[in-house]
């Protein structure tokens, strides 16, 4: 998170850290709990790294300095990316993992609502974006969880900062035109959580964006409500 602040302890409880075990553990993506048993987070997070075993999800933490080899952490079974998934800024950036055994929910780790689909037009102006990202361009994983408030902006708007690309009609943007505060890497997988009559709901899904906090550049976030027939889907035991 670029131009954030320190979160307070249980501030953010459905935010989790992704570490996969490569050459060696760390924290790669940001991901948010949904049910006992799910976490979303964004396909570009989780696409070649698609074996289950390699990751470790760590809940109910502050500080990435909170996790070393003795810290509890939850098992993946099974890994669901979008099937038109191709790459982060052509959408369908959107990702789903299944614990190995269902956590039991406490004041660190809780879950955030889905939007429902009719959702799609509520303009939300409490949203804030979370993670553990980067502060700059060329920076790196932080220790304490940030956050930062991003207002929405419109498609259009949108599309006209980004003429080289096409902007999705399943993606938000969110951010300055001055720059300055944003997502960055790292932070991917994370939610755009926006507070609406008292109560918070996972509205976007940190996806791309060109470089970070740059301003004319804002984030580019997965819109969840728009997925949520797919999340249900995928969710329910048939
Ligand atoms: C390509 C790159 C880096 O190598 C290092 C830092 C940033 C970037 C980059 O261009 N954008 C990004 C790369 C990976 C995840 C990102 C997530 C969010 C944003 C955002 N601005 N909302 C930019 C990202």
């Amino acid at each position: 998170i670029v131009g954030g602040t320190d979160s307070s302890p249980g501030e953010w409880p459905w935010q989790v850290s992704l570490h996969a075990r490569l050459s060696r553990q760390r924290h790669l993506c940001g991901g948010s709990i949904i049910s006992t048993q799910w976490i979303l987070t964004a396909a570009h997070c989780v696409a070649s790294l698609e074996n289950p075993n390699i990751w470790r999800i760590y809940a109910g933490i502050l500080r990435q300095s909170e996790i070393n080899e003795d810290t509890p952490f939850f098992k993946v079974e099974e890994i669901i990316v979008h099937s038109q998934y191709k790459y982060a800024h052509i959408g369908y950036d959107i990702a789903l993992m299944r614990l190995a055994e269902p956590m039991n929910f406490t004041d660190l780790q809780l879950p955030i609502c889905l939007p429902s689909k009719e959702d799609t037009n509520i303009f939300y102006t409490d949203c804030w974006v979370i993670g553990w990202g980067y502060r700059k361009e060329k920076g790196r994983v932080q220790d304490i969880l940030q956050k930062a408030p991003v207002p929405f902006m419109s498609k259009e708007e949108c599309q006209a900062r980004y003429r080289k690309r096409r902007i999705g009609d399943k993606v938000i943007c969110a951010g300055y035109d001055e720059g300055g505060r944003d997502a960055c890497k790292g932070d991917s997988g994370g939610p755009l959580s926006c507070r609406h009559e008292e109560v918070w709901y996972l509205v976007g899904i940190t996806s791309w964006g060109e470089g970070c906090a740059r301003p004319r550049q804002p984030g580019v976030y997965t819109k969840v409500a728009d997925y949520s027939d797919w999340i249900l889907e995928k969710t329910t035991q048939y």
